[in-house]
């Protein structure tokens, strides 16, 4: 669906990205991971057809984006960072109009408006003033805007960007449920904005891919292998010698018999986990596998300590 070779854009004399390749199939939803400045902005306006490259190449769904933005952008959906939006219009009546706009047909413009609402949870607010939205509803309408005209591929730079914790899992499930109608390529400067929403990551530093993969790929690459946490009431030596079974076990914390622990395995041994500490008659409180640690070997990678890339 995208695939970009020695993509390279300068400004002026400063390269914001270099030599950037990779591919994205289509069906996939890719997480675009980086800093602030690691030049995720650039990369999403050139496939947006907003942005011109200095050299390389970008092709969706089989049309390059310099010589093709026509057939490109009938494909794509865009939201840029900052949204689009005409404050004076009504949710519903602004939908209409992009996708007028886009070539939807006049007779389809109603149903197409609804299938966006509904998608990305506007029904409500047909009727309301954009200005009356509150940043959270803006984005949903700055993500409706770019899929009502049914475009296989969306490219969603920062949608979590200002949004509060409660927003943003909501924004997590919307992403979520665009999975199958859409390819999409989903930036942010935080993994556990778009960590277990993406099939993949792709992690920009300084203008360059430095690692992709899964998050599970990613954290044994960079030499994390993932750990699971875990929460106990027992007594101690059982709880440690049951969980000694799958893995090296670290206490976290232990408080009125119930012990916090860390397990370093991949979190697909959670069934194990949950099997050793019931199957020795102890009680589970909690089991959760660990992204903390996680978000730091991204930062680690992102800010530039030594990694291999893929
Ligand atoms: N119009 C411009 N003129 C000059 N330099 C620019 C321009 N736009 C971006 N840059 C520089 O290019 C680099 C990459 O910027 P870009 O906006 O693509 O990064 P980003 O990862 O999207 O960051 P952010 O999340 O802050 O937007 C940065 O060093 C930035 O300062």
């Amino acid at each position: 669906m995208i695939h970009v070779e020695g993509l390279t854009k300068y400004y002026g004399s400063h390269a914001a990205i270099r030599e950037l390749a990779f591919h994205i199939e289509r069906g996939e939803v890719i997480g675009f991971l980086g800093l602030n400045g690691a030049g995720k902005t650039t990369t999403l306006k050139i496939l947006g057809c907003v942005l011109l490259p200095t050299s390389g190449r970008a092709v969706i769904d089989g049309y390059d984006v310099v010589s093709h933005p026509h057939e490109v952008r009938q494909r794509i959906g865009f939201l840029p960072d900052t949204p689009p939006l005409y404050d004076e219009m009504l949710v519903g009546e602004f939908l209409a109009f992009v996708a007028r706009l886009r070539g939807v047909p006049s007779r389809e413009v109603s149903a197409r408006v609804s299938e966006a609402e509904e998608k990305t949870g506007l029904r409500d607010v047909d009727d309301a003033p954009i200005s009356s939205l509150s940043h959270g509803y803006r984005q949903r309408v700055g993500v409706a805007q770019a899929l009502v005209h049914r475009p296989a591929l969306l490219i969603l730079d920062e949608p979590g960007s200002g949004l509060d914790p409660r927003q943003m899992v909501e924004m997590r499930a919307l992403i979520r449920g665009l999975r199958g109608a859409h390819t999409v390529l989903v930036s942010s400067h935080l993994l556990s904005e778009i960590s277990q929403t993406c099939d993949r990551l792709l992690v920009i530093k300084d203008g360059e891919i430095v690692a992709q993969g899964t998050e599970e790929e990613l954290g044994q690459r960079l030499g994390g292998g993932g750990f699971i946490e875990v929460e106990v009431r027992g007594e101690r030596e059982r709880v440690l010698a049951a969980l000694a079974a799958v893995g090296p076990v670290h206490v976290v914390a232990e408080a009125e018999g119930v012990m916090t622990l860390r397990v370093d395995a991949p979190a697909e041994l959670r069934p194990r986990v949950a099997q050793a500490v019931v199957g020795a008659g102890l009680e589970l409180l909690r089991l959760d596998r660990g992204t903390e640690k996680l978000e730091s070997l991204f930062l680690r990678l992102t800010r530039g300590q030594e990694v291999t890339a893929s």
